[in-house]
């Protein structure tokens, strides 16, 4: 990936409004570069993919609500893809009405699937019986609102002005402190440098056996490296076949990860590697067990020449 300095054509999770906006602004120098917002996660990593765009912004995971299935399948499938960074974004949600439009009056609500999903709660109690309708994405949501499409959108502030909506309520998330983890993606090329306080992301498949799920664990835990994610994904292939979408601490130039990564290649039906960037959630990666140390591993290496050279 170019440095974000650099001219570079940014695609995001559009319309003008998203959260996803936001954390592209929020974390990202996009310098003399171009921000073209897509209309939905999959046309946005078509586009990189495409080389439209050089990077894509796109949402992965909520503190409340967990994955975003339309970027942890569209990582995993089709061309390979790889995340250069990671952006923490905290979400807070209004609902967006046409000026002059009633409480009483909102007979539907229209939003992203994991807004609705966090603001269920209000919705019920101060809208009973209302339809809440899936958006690609909160702006859209609030853009098909400004349109007549539907009566009111759940979105972000800044997207109810831009689309010249009414907030008729702010702050309305069931569980406050909402944080959404964004990721910016790249077709395959130069790692970002490690920094000592980097993520690993990959999707591994694992064979239909016992204690496979077990092996691919047993590959972290014994070079001391700690996981910060893991969830199982269907493969879509026929039930019973899931994928793994992980994330570990450290960078695969680090030798416990390149190692752990690289018996996993060994043990696993499939591993596709999704990338490895700084850490940006504000915590450090545990401390490295001495014996899991990058030195540590190049002693043992020298060591093993020798033995195989007939010196020791
Ligand atoms: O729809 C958006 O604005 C997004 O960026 C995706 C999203 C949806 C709900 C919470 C956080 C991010």
């Amino acid at each position: 990936m170019q440095p974000s300095t650099s001219p570079t054509r940014f695609a995001y999770l559009g319309p003008e409004g998203t959260f996803a906006e936001a954390a592209l602004s929020s974390a990202v120098d996009t310098g003399g570069g171009t921000r073209t917002p897509r209309p939905s996660v999959p046309a946005t990593l078509a586009a990189v993919r495409s080389g439209d765009a050089d990077a894509g912004l796109v949402p992965l995971e909520n503190s409340v609500e967990g994955s975003v299935p339309a970027t942890m399948d569209g990582l995993a499938d089709g061309d390979p893809l790889i995340i250069t960074r990671e952006v923490f974004l905290p979400v807070a949600f209004t609902l967006a009405v046409r000026p002059g439009t009633t409480l009483d009056a909102v007979r539907s609500v229209a939003s992203h699937p994991h807004a609705l999903a966090q603001t269920g709660r209000w919705l019920e109690t101060n809208l009973p019986g209302i339809t809440p309708l899936p958006a690609s994405s909160t702006a859209a949501a609030a853009a098909a609102v400004a349109a007549g499409e539907h009566d009111a959108a759940v979105c972000a502030a800044i997207a109810a002005e831009r689309y010249g909506l009414e907030a008729l309520a702010d702050d309305i998330a069931d569980h406050a402190g909402a944080v959404t983890r964004f990721v910016l993606v790249s077709r395959p090329g130069p790692l970002p440098a490690p920094t000592g306080n980097d993520k690993t992301s990959l999707v591994a498949v694992v064979g239909d056996r016992t204690g496979a799920l077990l092996d691919l664990l047993r590959e972290f835990a014994a070079r001391g490296i700690s996981l910060t994610r893991i969830e199982s994904r269907p493969t879509r292939q026929r039930l019973g076949v899931y994928s793994f979408s992980l994330d570990c601490e450290g960078h695969i130039a680090d030798r416990r990860v390149g190692e752990a990564l690289a018996a996993l290649h060994r043990v696993c039906e499939d591993v596709r590697f999704l990338g490895s960037y700084p850490r940006a959630d504000g915590r450090q990666n545990c401390p490295v067990p001495a014996e899991s140390a990058d030195d540590a591993f190049a002693e043992a290496g020298d060591w093993l020449d020798r033995v195989r050279s007939g010196a020791v």
